[in-house]
């Protein structure tokens, strides 16, 4: 029969055991996590100004906030974010492509504001009853006729 002392040595390396397996399981689970959350991420970046649009309906029928959402009002609330977004700017000199020099929290905020302002957007387009994937998508081709490349 084994004494108090080797069955408390016995249970505490099976305790020791099962935590580091828990642990190891519990790393498995975040690298999982982790994986799912950036595939989610990829298809968030590919989505589309329709379902953009579908959210911010949803998100203004939830609170009833259709009711604000004139197409004045929706243009003042843009042009108060693009000023936000212009003070990001703002005595900051030229700034090269791809913000390398700027701290994470800085471009966070900057994708917020540019964010607001497509927001209002294409929250404004809907309330004028303008498609604005349709309508941008054409003045892409009217812009091609207008200025044609060098080589065509
Ligand atoms: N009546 C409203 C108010 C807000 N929003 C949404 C659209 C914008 O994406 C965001 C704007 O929110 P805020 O007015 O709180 O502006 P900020 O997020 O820029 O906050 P702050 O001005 O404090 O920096 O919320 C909306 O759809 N309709």
């Amino acid at each position: 029969m084994k004494g108090a002392s080797s069955l408390a040595t016995e249970l505490d390396s099976t305790l020791k055991f099962y935590i580091k397996n828990s642990r190891h399981m519990e790393g498995l689970e975040n690298k999982q996590q982790a994986a799912e959350m950036e595939k989610e991420e990829k298809k968030e970046a590919d989505i589309s100004l329709k379902e953009l649009s579908r959210r911010l309906q949803d998100f203004a029928d939830e609170r009833d906030w259709e009711q604000y959402h004139s197409p004045r009002n929706l243009l003042l609330a843009m042009v108060g974010e693009v000023g936000e977004l212009s003070e990001i700017f703002m005595w900051r000199g030229e700034v090269p492509k791809g913000l390398p020099n700027w701290e994470e929290a800085d471009k966070e905020h900057l994708g917020e504001e540019l964010s607001d302002v497509l927001l209002y957007l294409i929250r404004l387009s809907d309330m004028c009853g303008i498609d604005l994937g349709d309508a941008a998508t054409k003045k892409i081709v009217k812009n091609a006729v207008k200025y044609p490349a060098k080589n065509n």
